[in-house]
C-alpha cells in the first residue's frame, strides 16, 4: 500500500519505517528541512535502538522516502498517518494545532478518497473535530481514523513490530478493511486488532498512561512511607508484584515519571476531565506528587551538605528521561540541575546518549564529560538520575579513587544495599534505608 507519515519524530519515523519493512511503500513528510535532507542522506536524526537497520534496509529497497512537500504526502498516501506533536498547552489541555492545521492543509489538497489517521495521542472527540475540519474545505470522500499509538522509547521498534495490541477506532467499513489490511503482518502472533468507535480509542490512550504514570506514582508514595517507617521498596516491591493481578512491571520508584507523555497526557486527561465537568481526583494528586518526586533527592543533598552547595562538585550520572534514548523532554534531571546550579554547584555531567539535547538547552553551565569516571573526579558526591545499564555494576574503587569523598544519592535504586556498605560509600536512595 502506498502510505504517508506526516510528522517524523519518535513515533513518526518508527510508523514509517516499520510500515516500509512490511512491504509497503512509504513517504515521510516534515517541516523541519535540515532534519528531512539527514533523512534523506541516510541518517537517523534520533537515537532509537534498531532503528537505524531497518531504516538503511528500507531506504536501499526504495520503500522509504522523505519530503518537505505535504502535497506530495497527500499525492502519495491511500493512509495519511499524522504523526504530529501534541505538546501540553498553558492551561494544561493538549495543543491540537499542528493536528487541526495539518489537516486544514490536507483537506485543501486531496483530490481522491484518502484515510487520515490520528497517531498522536489527542484528547477525546479530535477525530470528529479533523474530520470537521477538513470537510469544510473539500467534497471529496474520505475518512478519519482514531489509531493511538502505545510504543516506548528505547524499545520502539520492537513494540511497533510486535505490539501487545492495536487499537482502532472508526465507523467507516472502507477504512476498516484499509487498516486491518495494513495491520495484519503485524498480528500474526496473535496479539489482537481491537476495533472501537474513535472516541474510546482516543480514551483508551490517556487512560493506558495515566494508569501507568498511577502505577509508577503509588509506588513512589510507598517508598516515601518505606523510608518513614524502615521498611524496604525493593523487598515491598518484590512482594507485591508476584501477584499476577498487580504485575511486576511500572513498580519501580524514583525521582518520578519523565517524558515527553505521561507528564503532558495525565496533565490533558485532567483537563479533559474538567472540561466535562468531571473532576478527576486521582489524576490531580498523580500529577502533585509526581512534580515533588522529581526533586525529593535535593534537600537530602542539602542537608548532607548543612545547606551550603557553593563551590561544591556534582557529578550527575543520566540526563535523558529514561535509559536508551536521547529524549530529556521533562527528564528529572533537569530539575535537579537546575536547582544545583541556582545554589552555585559545580556540575560535571555524563550521558550515554542524551548530552547534545541537555547542551541545547543548558549550553556552557554544565561540564560534559564523555566518560562515567572522568565526570566523577573531584566531585564531592555522585547523583544519578537515569538507570542506564553502564551505571549498573561500576568499579566502586575507581569512583572512591576519583571522588572527594564516596557519597552516591542514588534516584533509581541501582545498588544492592550490602554491597555499598561493603564498599564504603555514603548512600542514599529511594524507599529503603540511608548507608552510611
Ligand atoms: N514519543 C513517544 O514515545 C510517543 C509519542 N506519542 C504521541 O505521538 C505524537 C508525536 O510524538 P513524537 O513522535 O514524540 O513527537 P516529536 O516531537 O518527536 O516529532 C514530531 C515531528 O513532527 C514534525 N512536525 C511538526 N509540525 C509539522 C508539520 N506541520 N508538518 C510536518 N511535520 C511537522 C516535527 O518537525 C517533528 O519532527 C504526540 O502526540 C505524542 O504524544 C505516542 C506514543 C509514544
Ligand atoms: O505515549 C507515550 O509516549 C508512551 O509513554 C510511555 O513510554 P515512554 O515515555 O517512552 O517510557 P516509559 O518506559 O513508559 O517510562 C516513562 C517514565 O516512567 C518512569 N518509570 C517507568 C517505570 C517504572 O517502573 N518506574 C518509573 O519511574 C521512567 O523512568 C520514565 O521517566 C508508555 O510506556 C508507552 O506505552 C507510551 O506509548
Amino acid at each position: 500500500m502506498n502510505i504517508s507519515v506526516i510528522g517524523t519524530g519518535y513515533v513518526g519515523l518508527v510508523t514509517g519505517t516499520c510500515l516500509a519493512e512490511t512491504g509497503n511503500d512509504v513517504l515521510c513528510i516534515d517541516i523541519n528541512e535540515d532534519k528531512v535532507k539527514q533523512m534523506q542522506n541516510g541518517v537517523v536524526p534520533i537515537y532509537e535502538p534498531h532503528l537505524d537497520v531497518l531504516f538503511d534496509r528500507n531506504i536501499k529497497a526504495n520503500r522509504l522516502k522523505f519530503s518537505t512537500s505535504l502535497q506530495e504526502g497527500v499525492n502519495h498516501g491511500d493512509i495519511i498517518f499524522l504523526a504530529l506533536p501534541t505538546p501540553e498547552d498553558e492551561d494544561g489541555s493538549a495543543d491540537l494545532s499542528y493536528v487541526l492545521g495539518a489537516a486544514k492543509d490536507i483537506g485543501q489538497l486531496i483530490n481522491d478518497y484518502k484515510v487520515i489517521v490520528d497517531k498522536s495521542t489527542v484528547p477525546v472527540g479530535t477525530a470528529n473535530k479533523v474530520t470537521e475540519v477538513i470537510s469544510k474545505e473539500t467534497n471529496v470522500d474520505f475518512d478519519v481514523v482514531s489509531n493511538p499509538e502505545f510504543l516506548r522509547e528505547g524499545f520502539a521498534v520492537d513494540d511497533f513490530l510486535k505490539p501487545e495490541r492495536i487499537v482502532i477506532g472508526l465507523s467507516s467499513e472502507r477504512a476498516t478493511a484499509l487498516m486491518q489490511k495494513l495491520y495484519k503482518p503485524f498480528v500474526r502472533s496473535g496479539n489482537p486488532i481491537i476495533v472501537m468507535d474513535e472516541k474510546s480509542a482516543e480514551l483508551t490512550k490517556y487512560a493506558a498512561n495515566s494508569f501507568l504514570a498511577t502505577k509508577i506514582t503509588f509506588m513512589n508514595e510507598i517508598a516515601n512511607f518505606c523510608e518513614k517507617v524502615g521498611a524496604d521498596v525493593d523487598k515491598v516491591r518484590r512482594g507485591m508484584g508476584t501477584d499476577s493481578r498487580i504485575g511486576k512491571r511500572f513498580l519501580f520508584p524514583g525521582i518520578g515519571y519523565g517524558g515527553s507523555c505521561f507528564p503532558k497526557d495525565v496533565k490533558a486527561l485532567h483537563k479533559s476531565g474538567k472540561d466535562n465537568d468531571y473532576n478527576f481526583q486521582i489524576l490531580d494528586s498523580v500529577i502533585q506528587i509526581n512534580n515533588k518526586q522529581k526533586t525529593i533527592l535535593l534537600p537530602r543533598i542539602e542537608s548532607y551538605f548543612n545547606g551550603d552547595l557553593k563551590g561544591k562538585t556534582f557529578a550527575i550520572w543520566g540526563l535523558a528521561f529514561k535509559p536508551e534514548t536521547d529524549d530529556i523532554r521533562e527528564a528529572p534531571s533537569i530539575y535537579i540541575m537546575e536547582h544545583l546550579l541556582k545554589k552555585g554547584a559545580k556540575l560535571q555531567v555524563f550521558d550515554p546518549e542524551a548530552m547534545p539535547n541537555i547542551k541545547k538547552r543548558f549550553g556552557n553551565t554544565l561540564q560534559y564529560i564523555d566518560n562515567m569516571y572522568a565526570a566523577t573526579k573531584q566531585a564531592d558526591a555522585l547523583i544519578i538520575c537515569t538507570e542506564w545499564s553502564i551505571f549498573r555494576t561500576p568499579d566502586f574503587n575507581k569512583l572512591k579513587e576519583n571522588m572527594n569523598k564516596p557519597i552516591i544519592f542514588d534516584g533509581r535504586n541501582l545498588y544492592d544495599l550490602e554491597d555499598i556498605k561493603n564498599q564504603g560509600f555514603y548512600y542514599s536512595s529511594i524507599g529503603r534505608k540511608i548507608i552510611g
